[in-house]
């Protein structure tokens, strides 16, 4: 595998604050590789060290192979985190200043195209609502057609249409050979596109693997939750194929596969239970970074399908 980006033991300080302690990585050719984790956890910290816009105390980048400050700008994109162009031009001229940087530049209006804002070109910046303003900014990062893409929470702010959009615009850069490395704090956003992901925490690379190797590992089970209209649950008796727990009127049934699910229900109606809902809980990134960084999201991750309703 040809490896566009390695990182070894990269440690940064900014005084009594350690943001990156340890952090080694790397990152193949054409490969989308996510970066999550909490806030503060460094991982703009780790983009600034990766892309040769912040110096490390410790450890080495190597990027397209050589020191990233080395690096040809023509072959980089980066889209920083907070990045405020002139308010006073429009999404085409930036686009136009920014393509009049670069020796090779795309066309303006393929990139207004790609991101969204055809219709809004001519707006000042400034004017533009925050989602169309991150999505001029995309297109600002993309101007130089670059090899290598760091995009730092590249929706933030976009709308959820805007967001698929944008999802199906970095999976075309991938499909046509751009490595992307990408932080987010959408678990949606990273399982959908990245090929590998590593979990910050607290300065350190937690865990790396595929969603799905991440998952297996640290996901936990995915369970069927029964809610009961009124009924006390803790009399029902399934057979003892079905593992349970009950926490007042919600039952959940644990370990239950796709394939499980009929059985489970068919045993639910033997035993008379009257629910008003049935909603399968398939684990995710979320639970896999629930698990490893011990937090707590306010709401639960929405149901991975929800069954039917129960009243018979
Ligand atoms: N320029 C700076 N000066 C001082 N401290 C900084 C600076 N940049 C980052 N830090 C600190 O370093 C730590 C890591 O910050 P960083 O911005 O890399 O985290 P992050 O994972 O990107 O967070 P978020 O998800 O909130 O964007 C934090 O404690 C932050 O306060």
């Amino acid at each position: 595998m040809n490896e566009v980006l390695v990182a070894a033991d990269l440690h940064k300080s900014y005084g009594d604050v350690t943001a990156l302690s340890g952090v080694s990585l790397s990152v193949a050719e054409g490969e989308v590789f996510g970066l999550i984790g909490p806030n503060g956890a460094g991982k703009t910290t780790l983009v600034r060290a990766l892309t040769g816009t912040t110096a490390v105390d410790g450890g080495t980048v190597s990027l397209l192979g050589d020191d990233p400050t080395d690096v040809d700008r023509q072959r980089l994109g980066l889209l920083p985190q907070e990045f405020r162009p002139a308010g006073r031009l429009t999404a085409r001229e930036l686009i136009d200043y920014y393509a009049g940087l670069y020796d090779d530049a795309r066309d303006t209006d393929d990139l207004l195209g790609e991101v969204g804002l055809a219709d809004a070109a001519d707006t000042w910046y400034e004017n533009l609502s925050g989602g169309q303003q991150r999505r001029a900014c995309i297109a600002l990062t993309l101007v130089n057609d670059p090899d290598v893409l760091f995009l730092d929470e590249p929706t933030t702010g976009i709308d959820p249409a805007g967001r698929r959009d944008l999802w199906a615009l970095v999976e075309r850069l991938a499909d046509g050979g751009t490595t992307v490395f990408l932080t987010s704090h959408s678990m949606e956003e990273v399982e959908r596109l990245a090929d590998r992901v590593g979990l910050l925490n607290a300065g350190e690379l937690v865990t790396v693997g595929s969603p799905d190797e991440l998952v297996t590992e640290h996901g936990g089970e995915s369970r069927l939750v029964v809610r009961a209209e009124d009924e006390s649950l803790d009399s029902v008796a399934l057979p003892d194929e079905f593992a349970t727990s009950v926490h007042g009127s919600e039952l959940t049934i644990h370990g239950i596969g796709p394939r499980e699910i009929g059985p489970a229900v068919a045993a639910l109606d033997d035993a008379g239970v009257t629910y008003e809902s049935l909603v399968w809980k398939q684990p995710g990134l979320e639970e896999v970074y629930l698990s490893l960084t011990g937090e707590q999201f306010e709401a639960a991750r929405p149901a991975s399908v929800a069954l039917a309703g129960g009243d018979r």
